[in-house]
């Protein structure tokens, strides 16, 4: 279930727009370099990483000067309305596409200079999955191992710790295309695993699926890197996604991240906890609260009261005491979080679900972007490292849906 502004709609925390927060930084170093330890390692680093498609009236900025870094062994989420520029971003950083202007690393290595390098350190699971065939899953998971350049017996075994660890085991037999939403993702996350990786792309793992098997791919996300010790970027308009799952979120919007933080930093820059009162003395109570707290200006609806107080729980005592004192009268009292929508809205003054106003758009989409499907096509992971030979080569696409 999306619970976007969940049980406050309507209101959004009162203030004006601050400007990109970001809370880490993490010092850049490649991760296979035993002079560098794995837990300070920078292991995706964007550096104004830049994308525009041309189209027959004009040009679209997908990502406008991205700046960012994950650390080895985080989940950091990318959290931004449609068309915000999370599916351009992770193409890039994946190397299915180069980007305008601008550099990016992955596992230490340039997206662009060292591409092959980068493929075999990563695995990426696109949003459309690309494993609805009629072929059975143990099979998809075998000829996978083997494109990797697996022997019988090694892609056999890996098969077969997959199937268990995503609980595929009884389905090994079933053909893909009549697996289940949450147990096609499931087999997608295995397909993009088969080589070990140790970044993993995620474009908006849970779309469709329902609260139980959504819930339970957030599990599996979450064994990746508590068994494994997978770094994970993640795509998501969920905001529940970004809330539960990631460590730390990257709020994109307009092709640029406007803040970097984790879930309760990012809320806790909104202000504050969210009080609302009923009563039947609303300008009364509006007043004592603005005596009580100096600075705070309630919203008052009707009988309903809201405002923002930072660590409102414990003031609680502190306001119901003056409002008493105030003759006020209250008929409920409630304290919620912020939600990260509201932190969407502090920082563009547009709720994430909302239409999105993004003139890009306007400028090309819908158009034939000649460019980007150039780009596109020579970008198959899997013909590029075939083509590239070396000690990459023999590595199809890091996962089974690409491209
Ligand atoms: N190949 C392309 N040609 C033209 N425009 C494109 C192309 N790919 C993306 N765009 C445009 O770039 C912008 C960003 O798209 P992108 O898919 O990266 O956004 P997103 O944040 O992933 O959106 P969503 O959540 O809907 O997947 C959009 O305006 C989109 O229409």
């Amino acid at each position: 279930m999306d619970n976007r502004g969940a049980g406050r709609s309507g209101w959004r925390c009162p203030g004006p727009p601050v400007a990109a927060v970001t809370f880490r930084r993490h010092r850049l170093a490649a991760v296979d370099d035993p002079r560098n330890p794995v837990e300070e390692a920078v292991v995706i680093s964007a550096r104004g990483l830049t994308r525009s498609f041309r189209g027959r009236t004009g040009s679209v900025e997908a990502v406008s000067g991205m700046e960012f870094e994950v650390g080895a062994g985080e989940i950091v989420g990318f959290l931004g309305p449609n068309g915000a520029g999370k599916t351009t971003t992770v193409r890039m950083l994946s190397t299915l596409l180069a980007p305008t202007s601008g550099t990016a690393e992955v596992a230490g290595y340039d997206i662009v200079a060292d591409r092959a390098r980068v493929r075999t350190r990563i695995g990426l699971v696109s949003q459309a999955g690309g494993t609805g065939s009629d072929h059975r899953v143990g099979d998809e998971l075998r000829t996978q191992a083997r494109l990797y350049g697996m022997t019988k017996a090694q892609a056999e075994e890996r098969a077969r710790s997959l199937l268990e660890e995503f609980r595929l085991t009884d389905l090994h037999q079933r053909q893909v295309r009549t697996l289940s939403g949450g147990q096609r993702r499931r087999l997608d996350i295995a397909m993009g695993l088969v080589h070990r990786p140790g970044v993993v792309f995620l474009d908006e793992p849970t779309a469709g699926l329902d609260p139980q098997s959504r819930a339970d791919l957030w599990n599996h996300v979450r064994a990746l890197r508590e068994q494994h010790g997978m770094t994970l970027l993640l795509t998501t308009h969920y905001l529940e996604e970004a809330d539960l799952l990631c460590d730390r979120v990257l709020v994109v919007d307009g092709g640029r991240v406007v803040a970097d933080g984790t879930p309760e930093e990012l809320k806790s820059e909104v202000g504050g906890d969210v009080v609302a009162l009923t009563t039947d003395q609303p300008g009364d109570a509006a007043r004592a609260v603005s005596r009580l707290f100096p600075g705070v200006r309630p919203d008052v609806r009707e009988g309903l009261l809201q405002f923002s107080l930072r660590e409102a729980q414990s003031r609680l005592p502190e306001l119901l005491r003056g409002l008493d004192l105030a003759g006020v009268r209250l008929a409920s009292v409630a304290v919620t979080r912020p939600s990260l929508d509201d932190v969407f809205l502090r920082l563009t003054g547009r709720s994430l679900d909302g239409p999105s106003p993004d003139a890009r758009i306007a400028a090309g989409e819908g158009e034939d972007a000649e460019e980007g499907r150039a780009q596109e096509a020579s970008g198959s992971v899997g013909e590029a490292a075939a083509a590239e030979g070396g000690p990459e080569s023999g590595h199809p696409e890091p996962a089974a849906s690409v491209g």
